[in-house]
């Protein structure tokens, strides 16, 4: 990570701002490059940066101008078409070469959202596959990238359906606890465990959510309300210490999460925070659902052992704004996810379907 950071440092990106209404789609291919709702400055601040080199796409995902698992893949798609486009050699064996250092570079951004990967992997496949001429993978890997980014929001969609079918059938509406943030903002839109919360208000079925703050980074107050209140989903904001007294009193019917990557035995790695959440729900037989495209899976891991958990800049935790909140000479620790055992999860919801956790391999077959 270390090596990234020196190679991508400095490297600079233009903040534009643009007349088209984004939205809250997070990544956007206009004219000639990418633009990218920058994540760090919302909600106080709706601002775009420019994306026109891979180097830059690497460092908007390392610093989480873009974040959340299916959007970094959508990212690196779009870096990987970034890199290509700037790649001089003409021979075929020269560009694939100059193609994994890009890869590589993208790659090592992130090491937790399998995403990542599995959108890199497809763009490589795609080039070392294609029989266009050299001069003509660019263009080729330019509409895979796009193809990535519209099966993701018919993924989120399906996701919504299938998730409304399994959530708690009660006479009151529901209230939904969530943890980080899993809506347009970490998809091509529409969202994950948010997505399935936006298809149970289009049912008329949602009483409100709970949003976990989701520290240190914050996207459940920063990025979770700012969507609910773009979308008028009725929002409460908590902080992640709020949780169970929440269950205890009985305002949650049902917790519903995303994934950054899951093994093949259901093991779920998530935001930090998350394994608490799946833990005070099981005390209160509350169900926790896990909402995630199948490109979220992991088939090769057998359990959560085998996932590698990011841990970022001990800033993230001692620091609110510039201002540290204790003395020097503290440790610090800063897990950007944790890994909630298989068996504290309900249902995972994919967009072939809710499953349970022990079931998941039956979807193997749908992975591309
Ligand atoms: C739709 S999956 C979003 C997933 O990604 C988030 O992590 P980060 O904000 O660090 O990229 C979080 O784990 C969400 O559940």
């Amino acid at each position: 990570m270390e090596g990234v950071q020196q190679m991508i440092a400095g490297v600079g990106y233009d903040k534009v701002t643009i007349s088209m209404e984004t939205k809250v789609y997070p990544v956007i291919w206009h004219e000639d490059r990418v633009l990218l709702i920058d994540q760090t400055r919302l909600s106080h601040e709706y601002a775009i940066v420019e994306i026109k080199r891979y180097k830059d796409m690497a460092r908007a995902i390392a610093t989480m101008i873009v974040r959340g698992a299916p959007a970094i893949g959508i990212a690196a798609a779009y870096g990987m078409y970034l890199g290509a486009r700037d790649i001089q050699k003409s021979d075929r064996d020269g560009f694939l070469a100059e193609l994994k250092g890009v890869a590589e570079i993208l790659g090592n951004t992130r090491p937790t959202a399998v995403n990542l990967f599995w959108a890199i992997e497809r763009m490589l496949k795609t080039a070392r596959e294609t029989s266009v001429s050299v001069s003509e993978i660019p263009q080729v890997l330019l509409a895979a990238a796009q193809q990535i980014q519209a099966e993701d929001l018919n993924t989120c969609q399906a996701i919504g359906d299938h998730g409304l079918a399994v959530l708690p059938k009660t006479p009151e509406q529901l209230n939904i606890l969530t943890h980080c943030n899993t809506g347009s903002l970490a998809t091509a839109g529409y969202g994950t465990a948010l997505g399935v919360i936006r298809s149970c208000k289009a049912a008329q079925r949602l009483g409100r959510v709970y949003a976990d703050e989701t520290r240190p980074r914050l996207q459940g107050a920063k990025l979770t309300t700012w969507e609910c209140v773009q979308d008028q989903i009725p929002v409460t904001l908590i902080a992640d210490n709020m949780a169970a007294h929440c269950m205890k009193l009985g305002l949650i019917h049902a917790a519903i999460v995303g994934a950054d990557r899951i093994a093949a035995n259901g093991d779920t790695a998530n935001k930090i925070g998350t394994y608490n959440v799946a833990l005070v729900a099981r005390a209160h037989n509350i169900p926790f659902f896990v909402a995630a495209p199948l490109s979220t899976v992991d088939f090769r891991l057998q359990s959560g052992e085998g996932i590698p958990i990011e841990e970022r800049d001990p800033k993230e935790v001692y620091q609110i704004g510039s201002t540290a909140i204790c003395p020097p000479g503290v440790e610090f620790y800063n897990p950007a996810f944790d890994v909630t055992p298989a068996e504290l999860i309900t249902a995972i919801i994919t967009e072939h379907g809710a499953v349970a956790p022990g079931d998941l391999k039956n979807l193997m077959v749908h992975q591309c």
